[in-house]
């Protein structure tokens, strides 16, 4: 119940306009910052449409459940998850629960939709281009891009090969999927195509990670039997990745403040067949950089603590709330963070032998992006910007541009940024030298979490003709290939 009790009481806040939803819901200490924040916001997203069915169900009559906690219960039991609570305000909702399912089903009918989220007010609806597609990574450490490929193919999945580019990610309809265009070992499926449920998932063949979000450890890239440091590591994302790349050879130091989100982190890592990592509960800055544990440490991921505000879904969607105060607040959130973010990547830095750090963050502000890097590479002049992904479509703000930045928009992807630093050597200018994208065939990767609801669309005539031309495409591909092995 703690869960709902918290929601309502900063839709309560909300309402007496003491501050966004976004600083009340990291000032509340929840534990699952997430959750709650989904929570907060999905209820007001349907808000007006609760409304309704708890007037037209009298759910309140004779009852003192204030009307907040009411939206959030009933959100949760009709929109959402489904209550997880007990205690004596569930036994009153379930106990309305076949009027409350009613009352909704006779709005939509009313309404002439057949779903829930039709029934937002146009302004509140997600808009189209906000959905993201599906995003699997393979994880090369239980198996290789080709027998999931197969292993999906059997289950009625229809591969259409390689993505040409960002386009070929946006309209896979159904049980379409293609190889992603840019990253190895992607798999990218429709919005809609969930796998929490799936053997290759729940055995860590297979894990759901936003694009973006892999694009930290493909680009750090360490090779078997390095060292390495995963700074701010749970729940792991970037470690397992981490580990893939480095085929579980050498040594991966993975760190994190947070013990809960460690237990958690462990458990993922070890279905995710992990064997080089060592965890620590502790905080990066106090890791001794001069401690011999660590000298041989070359490659260090740093992927702290940010505000989230690239993540669609931590989107804060209240605009009514009392805007000054909500801007100073974020103001000094974000100037905290981005001094945060500074000290680690400082402190990064000072490993006697690193050679390149990878820094990115899942925010849009330029306080914790290109701000950050200016300000590092000032304090810090023996090390130099690597200029990644050189046809990658979003840049860092200028004078950035060597870094990336990805958005719903321009790459399909969550809200990110990532800058690579790298040591110069003693005394040489910096040489202007790229990262490029390794040719995506078939390569080594790996893991991640996420969950979704299945939802499996009918094979459409549009699919059909999706399939076609995504045929005709393999096939000038391969002429094209042909062709310059060929000229080779
Ligand atoms: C953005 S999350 C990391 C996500 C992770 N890299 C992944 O891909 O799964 C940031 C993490 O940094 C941790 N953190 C915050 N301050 C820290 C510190 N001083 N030292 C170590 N970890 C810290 C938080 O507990 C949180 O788990």
């Amino acid at each position: 119940m703690a869960l709902y009790n918290k929601a309502a009481d900063i839709l309560d806040k909300v309402e007496q306009k003491r501050g966004a939803v976004k600083t009340l819901v990291y000032d509340s200490k929840f534990q699952n910052i997430k959750q709650l924040f989904a929570l907060v916001c999905e209820t007001q997203k349907y808000s007006s449409v609760i409304q309704e069915i708890i007037d037209n169900t009298k759910l309140l009559k004779g009852t003192k459940l204030r009307i907040n906690l009411a939206k959030v219960l009933v959100y949760d039991l009709l929109f959402g998850q489904g209550l997880k609570c007990g205690g004596s305000w569930k036994a009153m909702i379930m106990k309305h629960r076949s009027r409350l399912q009613a009352s909704l089903a006779r709005m939509k009918v009313k309404q002439k939709v057949s779903c829930n989220e039709d029934l937002l007010p146009a302004n509140v609806r997600k808009p189209e281009g906000i959905l993201l597609p599906r995003y699997v990574r393979v994880n090369t450490l239980k198996t290789n891009v080709e027998d999931v490929i197969d292993y999906l193919k059997r289950e009625g999945f229809s591969y259409q090969g390689h993505a040409n580019g960002i386009q070929d990610l946006s309209g896979l309809r159904g049980k379409a999927f293609v190889s992603d265009s840019d990253l190895p070992n992607l798999l990218v499926f429709s919005t809609k195509k969930t796998f929490h449920d799936h053997y290759l998932y729940k055995n860590g063949h297979i894990i759901l990670q936003d694009k973006a979000s892999c694009l930290p450890a493909f680009l750090l890239n360490p090779p078997a039997g390095s060292h390495v440091i995963d700074a701010c590591a749970a729940p792991g994302n970037k470690t397992s990745h981490l580990a893939a790349l480095m085929s579980n050879k050498g040594k991966l130091f993975a760190f994190d403040l947070d013990a809960k989100r460690l237990s958690t982190m462990s458990t993922l890592l070890l279905r995710a067949g992990l064997t080089c990592h060592q965890l620590a509960n502790q905080d990066f800055l106090k890791v001794d950089p001069h401690n011999a544990e660590y000298k041989e440490v070359k490659h260090i991921l740093l992927d702290p603590s940010c505000s989230g505000s690239g993540m669609v879904c931590l989107r804060d969607g209240s605009s009514e709330l009392a805007e000054e105060q909500a801007q100073a607040q974020e103001a000094s959130r974000l100037q905290s963070l981005s001094a945060f973010q500074l000290r680690c990547l400082t402190h990064a830095l000072q490993f006697p032998q690193v050679q390149r750090v990878v820094y990115s963050t899942c925010s849009i502000h330029t306080e914790e992006n290109e701000q950050v890097v200016a300000a590092c590479l000032q304090q810090n002049p023996n090390f130099r910007l690597v200029h990644l992904l050189p046809d990658w479509p979003e840049r860092g703000l200028s004078p950035h541009t060597e870094c990336l930045r990805a958005s719903p928009t321009k790459t399909l992807t969550h809200g990110f940024f990532v800058a690579m630093f790298e040591r110069q050597a003693n005394g040489s200018q910096a040489v202007n030298q790229q990262i490029l994208p390794s040719p995506v065939v078939v390569s080594p990767d790996d893991d991640a979490l996420e969950a979704e609801d299945i939802q499996e669309d009918p094979c459409s005539p549009e699919e059909e003709k999706q399939n076609s031309s995504a045929k005709k495409r393999k096939r000038n591909r391969n002429r094209s290939r042909k062709k310059q092995r060929k000229t080779e």
